[in-house]
Parts: C-alpha cells; structure tokens; sequence
C-alpha cells in the first residue's frame, strides 16, 4: 500500500479555533486551549481577543485589543481555513463580543461560507477567574445573553450558571441541574452543568437541555490546588471530541477520563506558586515508547557525520589500514599523539576534580591513569622517549580541552570525541589487522573490549550531565564536543601522509543539532 493510500483512509484532521484570551502562565485561555485541543487529536487555530498578565496567582493586568482587530483575525482565519468547530473563552468585554457575534452571524447563516459546514460553537462563559479576578466586564451581561444564540452549547461553572440563571449560587448539584435547565430553555441551547466548585467525594458534570440531563459524567474530587484552567480545557476538548465524533455523549465521556488524568498528573509539572495548570498531554508522552527522543547521544554522533567520513577518507587512515603508511609518518603521528596524551589525561583529571558524584570522578581518575601508563608505554616502546614539539594542530586540540575545563558539563562534552572517535576508527582498522600488519600492536589498541567500556562509559556520563544541564549549557556541551571532533580530524590529518598531498581535510559539519 503506498503512503498516499493509507493517508486517504484515515479520517481527516479536524480544525478546532479557539477564540479566547491568552494565560502568559500557560495554564488557561488560548494556550490552555491549543495544548487540550492537541491532546484530543485536533489542529488547534487561536484567535486572541484579549492579553491578560497573570500567573498561576493571579490576573495583574487586561489588555483588550481593538475590536475590529478581532475581526481581522477571524476574517483572515475564515477566507483560508476550514473550521469544524468553535471554542468561545474570554471574551472581556461588550465590544469584541459584538463584534464576534457579528462574524459568527456571517458563518452561521446560509449566506456565509457557501457551501461549508457550519462549525459547532462551544462557549465557555468566562467571567471570574480561578484566582477570582474579574475577566469580564459585568456591563457586558446584555451582550454575552446575545451571543448565546450562535452556540451550541455553554460550559458555565457554579457562580456564573448562578449569574445566567438569575439565581443564587448552587449550592447542591440538584440546584445546579434546576438552573442549566433553565437557562438551556431559555436560550435553547445545551448547557455543561459543571460540579467543579460544589462540595463532596466526587465532580459530577452533565449536558442539560430544557428537559433534563442528557448524559452525565462523573470523577473523584481530587485533592489539588491545580485546577488553573480547567474550565478552558474541558470546553476546547469537549469541542473537538464532538467534532471528530459528533456524538455528545461520547465527546463528553473522552473529554472527562482525559481532563481528570491530565488533574491527576498536574502534579509531575513545577509551574508556579500558586493554582498550577494541568498536564495536558500526559497521556500523549506516556504514550511515546520509551525514552523516545530522550537520547541526544545518537543525535550528536550522526551530527559528526561528515568529520568522521573526512577523517576514514584521509590518506593517513586508508593507509595506516592497507599497512603502507610509512613509518615516518606513523612516527609523527607517534610523536604528536604522545604529547597529546599527556595533556588529555591532565585535562580528564581535572575533569575528575570538578566531577560531582564518586563514580564519575574515579571514572576520570582512572582513564587519566589508564591514558598515562598504558598508551605512553606505548609510545615509549616505538619512540624511545624521544619526543616532538607539538604541532599547531596538538596545540590547538589541548587549547581546546583546557579553555573547556572551566566548567564541567563542557568539558565533559569536550574530552568525549578522544573516546568515541578513536573507538570507532579503532574498530575499522582493527578489522583490516592481520599478524604481519607493521602496525599490528597499535591497531588492537584501541580495539579493545577494555576501551569499548570506557567509551561506553564516557558516553553515559555524557548523557547524564546533558540530561540535567540547562538549555544554555546544553548548547555549550554540543559545540564543545563538535570543536574536539574536528579536532580529531585535524590531528588525523597532520602527518606528512595527508599534508604532502593535495587535499584540505573537509571541515564541514557546523549545524548545531537540536539537543
Ligand atoms: N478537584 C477536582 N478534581 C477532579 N475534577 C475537578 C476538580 N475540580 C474541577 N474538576 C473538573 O474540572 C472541570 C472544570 O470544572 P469547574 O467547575 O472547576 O469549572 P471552571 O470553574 O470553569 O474551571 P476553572 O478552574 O478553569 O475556572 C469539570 O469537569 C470539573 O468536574
Ligand atoms: C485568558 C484566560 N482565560 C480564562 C481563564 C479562566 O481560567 P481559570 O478560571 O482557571 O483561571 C483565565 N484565567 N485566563
């Protein structure tokens, strides 16, 4: 079956706006909206009608912009996109009331989009905030009554179905239904009697019409504080279950097992101080297989990508493997290789010095010792102690760990590619060895079960710092790792085996990764 097969048997996405006011905090209003719409299978589309300031303490300041703004944003949104649902959230004010009741009045009737559906209109009557900040203004009663008949169904919560039903607030979930039946009738339309703020074990919500309960749902009242942006949440949600199914009952049931888990797992969030929001797309991150996206690690390798093809394409690499690399050349390779070793055990027991938990620092210890005694002997046993100054590349790659050693998450990053680099071009010319390969005990070296775990190892301790490092450092500890594998590359190809030759190393791969 090709791709574009399977694509046209599934159902199509559908298009959920949300007209509604913007929680900079994240946890209610449009954003709310987006991430509850995302998390029922939606395409989330936001029209803004108002910027609040606020956290999850409290709403500090409205700024409502120009109605005829509002318009523009919906006209804009309306003469290029199919909209399958509405959600109506805060709307703050007479004026942009007005004026969305008037474009919903140009899709609404039959002399709007020709020939479309007409979009279901969810709205949530927004009027006092969790924190019990005003996010209408009461002078718009008259208007928002107005609205109701563009919708479809209302969510209210305990006070404002009070308000709507001209009564007092309920104080039992039987004064509730009484009053959503009301007002149902009254505006002939469904209402969400929601039990949020009612007392007792459980939080019972129901769709009413002016005969009585249609279908109800029902959840243990849990104890939380983060109930920020609920009601938004429930109403965005609600409107795109019915969209994708166009069954009230069923909508209402998804939407209620999903917000109650997304209540239940606020608590894996650190947002504020105050009413933190939900987690909405708990359910969705379960979901991914395990540790899916979690491991930069692969990331960072496939990003040196082209420095490692330089690097096995240098005549240094293809010849040391063939065995025709000649001994000069593998001697200043020697030479240089030696200094380098001695400044990246240095650099790796600093590394052990700044490591923050036991393990890491006896790993750095170690390898520092491991570095020193065996691949020095090593080198002593082909070079006769005789060393080279070090050339501008074994400088350059030794500047390099040591301006890294400052911090230690960097420079961990950075002493990383002597590791995996090696053990990789390690394996390769370890399977070109035979017993009469002049450079026999050098290409096992690295080769070994041994150095496999310490790279291992190295890679780990890597992911570990990445893992907990801030965004900032992150990018840090990729650069630094990216400028020691080219690093790599330029020590490589320092000997008289590349620089007698025509061509330039290819120093390419510079795209940061996304880490
Ligand atoms: N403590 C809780 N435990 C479980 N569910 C809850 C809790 N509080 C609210 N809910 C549910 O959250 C949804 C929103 O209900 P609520 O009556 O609080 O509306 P709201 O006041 O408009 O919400 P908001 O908190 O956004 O103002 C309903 O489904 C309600 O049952
Ligand atoms: C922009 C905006 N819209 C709606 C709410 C209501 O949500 P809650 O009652 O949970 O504070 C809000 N706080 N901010």
């Amino acid at each position: 079956m090709t791709h574009s097969a399977t694509a046209h048997q599934r159902p199509s996405i559908k298009n959920i706006l949300s007209i509604a006011g913007s929680d900079p905090s994240g946890g209610a209003g449009i954003q709310a909206d987006l991430k509850s719409i995302a998390a029922a299978g939606g395409y989330g589309m936001a029209v803004i009608s108002a910027l609040t300031a606020q956290n999850t303490r409290g709403v500090r300041a409205v700024h409502v912009p120009p109605a005829s703004f509002l318009t523009e944003q919906l006209t804009a949104i309306a003469a290029d996109l199919h909209i399958d649902a509405i959600k109506i959230g805060m709307l703050a004010n007479a004026e942009v009331i007005t004026a969305l009741g008037d474009w919903l009045n140009t899709i609404r009737t039959p002399t709007g989009l020709a020939g479309a559906m007409v979009p279901t209109v969810i709205l949530d009557p927004v009027m006092i905030a969790t924190s019990g900040d005003s996010l209408l203004d009461p002078a718009a009663d008259a208007a928002l009554r107005q609205l109701f008949t563009h919708a479809d169904v209302i969510t209210p919560n305990i006070p404002e179905l009070g308000v709507l039903a001209r009564g007092a607030v309920a104080a039992t979930w039987e004064q509730a239904v009484g009053q959503a039946r009301a007002v149902a009738a009254e505006y002939r339309l469904l209402v969400l009697a929601k039990g949020g703020h009612l007392e007792g074990t459980s939080c019972r919500d129901a769709l009413i019409d002016a005969t009585g309960v249609l279908t109800e749902v029902s959840s243990p009242r849990l104890d939380t504080q983060n109930t920020h942006g609920t009601g938004c949440s429930l109403s965005a949600a609600l409107a795109t279950h019915y969209a994708r199914g166009g069954h009230w009952p069923t909508a209402l049931a998804q939407t209620k097992t999903w917000l109650t888990e997304a209540i239940t797992r606020s608590d894996d969030l650190r947002v504020g101080h105050g009413h933190g929001p939900l987690n909405h797309l708990a359910t969705l991150w379960d979901r991914a297989p395990e540790g899916a996206g979690e491991d930069p690690m692969p990331h960072w390798w496939e990003e040196i990508t082209p420095i490692l093809t330089g690097i096995n394409q240098l005549a240094f690499i293809t010849e040391l493997s063939a065995g025709t690399l000649a001994l000069e050349h593998f001697e200043d390779y020697l030479g240089q290789d030696a200094l380098y070793l001695r400044g990246y055990a240095s650099v790796m027991s600093k590394a052990s010095a700044l490591a923050p938990d036991e393990a890491a620092r006896r790993f750095w210890a170690a390898s520092a010792a491991s570095c020193l005694e065996e691949e020095l002997a090593l080198h002593r046993g082909r070079l006769g102690n005789q060393l080279p100054e070090p050339s501008t590349a074994t400088d350059a790659y030794l500047n390099h760990l040591s301006s890294s050693a400052h911090d230690y998450p960097v420079l961990v990053a950075a002493l990383l590619p002597c590791f995996w680099i090696y053990q990789d071009v390690g394996r390769r010319l370890a399977a070109a060895n035979h017993p009469e390969h002049p450079y026999a005990d050098w290409l096992s070296n690295y080769a070994s079960e041994e150095f496999d775990a310490l790279t291992r190892e190295a890679i780990n301790i890597t992911r570990d710092v990445l893992h907990h490092a801030e965004p900032s450092t992150r990018v840090s500890m990729w650069q630094a790792f990216e400028v020691s594998s080219l690093h790599e590359l330029g020590f490589f190809a320092q000997t008289g085996a590349d620089t007698e030759q025509q061509s330039d190393p290819v120093l390419t791969a510079q795209k940061a990764p996304a880490i």
